[in-house]
């Protein structure tokens, strides 16, 4: 039988809780990488207390539950985290109509913000 394997969950935040933290938000089902992003203590807490992915807005400064204003939410399927304990990976459910405030001609978010390329010749190009 397989022994059961668990471990401490170390993660810092810094003494005042407000070190961020680098999160990747990838689908739970596709696998696609939604978005990349920050977390301090606070929008760690929500994010597991609520079931909804929850951020650190940089430039905002204030805690950004993503798809408040927009309604795409992302429902938290697993939470993972790195080797080291330094960054986070979220595995979400979209409940919306994508995942980035881009969007395209049709008026329809992108489902990731990833949703260029960079050609040989620097330009960018929707895939
Ligand atoms: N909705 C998004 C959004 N969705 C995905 N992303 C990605 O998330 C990353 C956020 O990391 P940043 O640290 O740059 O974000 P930020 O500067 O802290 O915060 P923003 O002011 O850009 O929201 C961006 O680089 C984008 O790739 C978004 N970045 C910003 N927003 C903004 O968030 C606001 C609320 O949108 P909803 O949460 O969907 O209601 C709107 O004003 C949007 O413009
Ligand atoms: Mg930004
Ligand atoms: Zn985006």
């Amino acid at each position: 039988m397989a022994k059961e394997y668990t471990e401490e969950l170390l993660i810092d935040f810094g003494s005042d809780g407000k070190k961020l933290l680098p999160v990747v938000t990838q689908d739970f089902t596709t696998k696609e990488v939604l978005i990349l992003s920050f977390v301090n203590q606070e929008a760690f807490e929500e994010t597991r207390r609520s079931g909804y992915a929850t951020y650190w807005s940089r430039s905002r400064n204030e805690l950004w539950k993503k798809g408040l204003t927009s309604g795409d939410l992302l429902r938290m399927e697993e939470i993972r985290i790195n080797c080291e304990q330094n960054s986070l990976l979220y595995l979400v459910t979209p409940e919306g109509k994508g995942a980035c405030h881009a969007k395209d001609e049709s008026g329809m978010p992108f489902s990731s913000c990833y949703y260029r390329k960079i050609t040989d010749s620097n330009k960018l190009e929707k895939i």
